[in-house]
């Protein structure tokens, strides 16, 4: 039985230009235990999707099982499974950390759960804040509260909804940390984020979304062997021949051309010193899954 399941998903949203349609037919299987990744651009459908999954947006067709309960049909059984951490930082500013982290377990109906909240503030960092109030927290703080809040009735399934947005390094490299922990103790993690070297670092299968379809959907190391093998990179305050304006990704003075072999990259080199562009901190390196993510991006346009 896959962790989620997730069959033939639409969503359409009446606006007043007609319909929107946020998600397409989206079909994929989380298996238990894995570190899946959920990426896309904005407006992807990302957190639609989610939204869906933690049962607070019904969907305009299909359906989402969890450990086998439907989140329509089995609410409660369904969410019980599922620690979400959402996007957005909402909290009731009277209480402190740790009447928080009770409320929420109240709501899961858990009992004498102190020795739990102890190590999740310690895991996260925030040992030293149990007492402090919600609205005297910096917005990173905040933010570790919402993850010990999504794991405080110790779900299987943990969905995390771009939890390092806007997040200094520290707590990004806690939050792994125990996420990739907990992972490995048997938890199953759903991630979305736009950092794509935290997807590539963590995840084992990714899916990718383009307009609310999926567009790729496979294991992270099959992804990063479709890419092309290199990427020429350089900074350069010329113009590029025409030639090669066509497939270079310009980012203010970077410049980073795909290669599928040393042929490519010899001739991106002859080109260039033809059309005399002067090249600075010049180098050769290997496609990353920001390379993948463009290409599959492009190629779904
Ligand atoms: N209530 C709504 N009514 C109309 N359109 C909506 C509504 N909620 C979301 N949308 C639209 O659905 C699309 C998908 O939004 P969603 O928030 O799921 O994207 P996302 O992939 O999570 O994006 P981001 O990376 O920016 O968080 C967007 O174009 C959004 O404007």
């Amino acid at each position: 039985m896959p962790a989620i399941s997730i069959q033939s998903i639409s969503k359409t949203y009446a606006t007043s230009r007609g319909d929107f349609h946020a998600l397409r037919d989206v079909s994929l299987d989380i298996a238990e235990g894995e570190f899946f990744g959920l990426l896309g651009p904005n407006g992807a459908g990302k957190t639609t999707l989610i939204s869906i999954l933690a049962g607070l947006t019904k969907p305009s067709a299909g359906r989402i099982t969890v450990m086998g309960h439907d989140v329509q049909g089995d609410f409660a059984a369904a969410r019980k499974q599922l620690g979400v951490v959402p996007q957005e930082l909402v909290f009731d500013p009277f209480f402190n950390v740790r009447e928080t982290l009770r409320l929420q377990s109240g709501y899961f109906g858990v009992k004498h759960n102190d020795a739990w909240i102890d190590e999740l503030l310690e895991n996260l960092g925030l040992a030293d804040k149990a007492t402090a109030n919600m609205r005297q927290l910096s917005g990173g703080m905040k933010r570790r509260v919402l993850v010990a809040q999504a794991l405080v009735h110790k779900p299987p399934i943990i969905v995390l909804d771009e939890p390092t947005a806007g997040v200094d390094v520290e707590l990004r490299q806690t939050l792994w940390h125990f996420i990739a922990q907990l992972n490995k103790q048997g938890h199953t993690v759903l991630l979305t984020t736009h950092y794509l070297e935290e997807a590539e670092a963590l995840c084992n299968r990714i899916a990718m979304l383009k307009q609310g379809q999926v567009v790729a959907l496979d294991a992270t190391s099959n992804l990063l062997k479709t890419a092309s093998a290199n990427v020429l990179q350089f900074k350069t305050d010329h113009a590029l021949p025409a030639e090669l304006a066509p497939v270079a990704r310009v980012t203010g003075r970077v410049v980073q051309l795909p290669a599928q072999g040393p042929h490519d990259i010899e001739r991106f080199l002859a080109t260039l010193r033809q059309a005399q562009v002067v090249m600075e901190d010049m180098e050769i390196r290997r496609a990353d899954l920001e390379d993948v993510f463009l290409q599959v991006m492009k190629g779904a346009a």
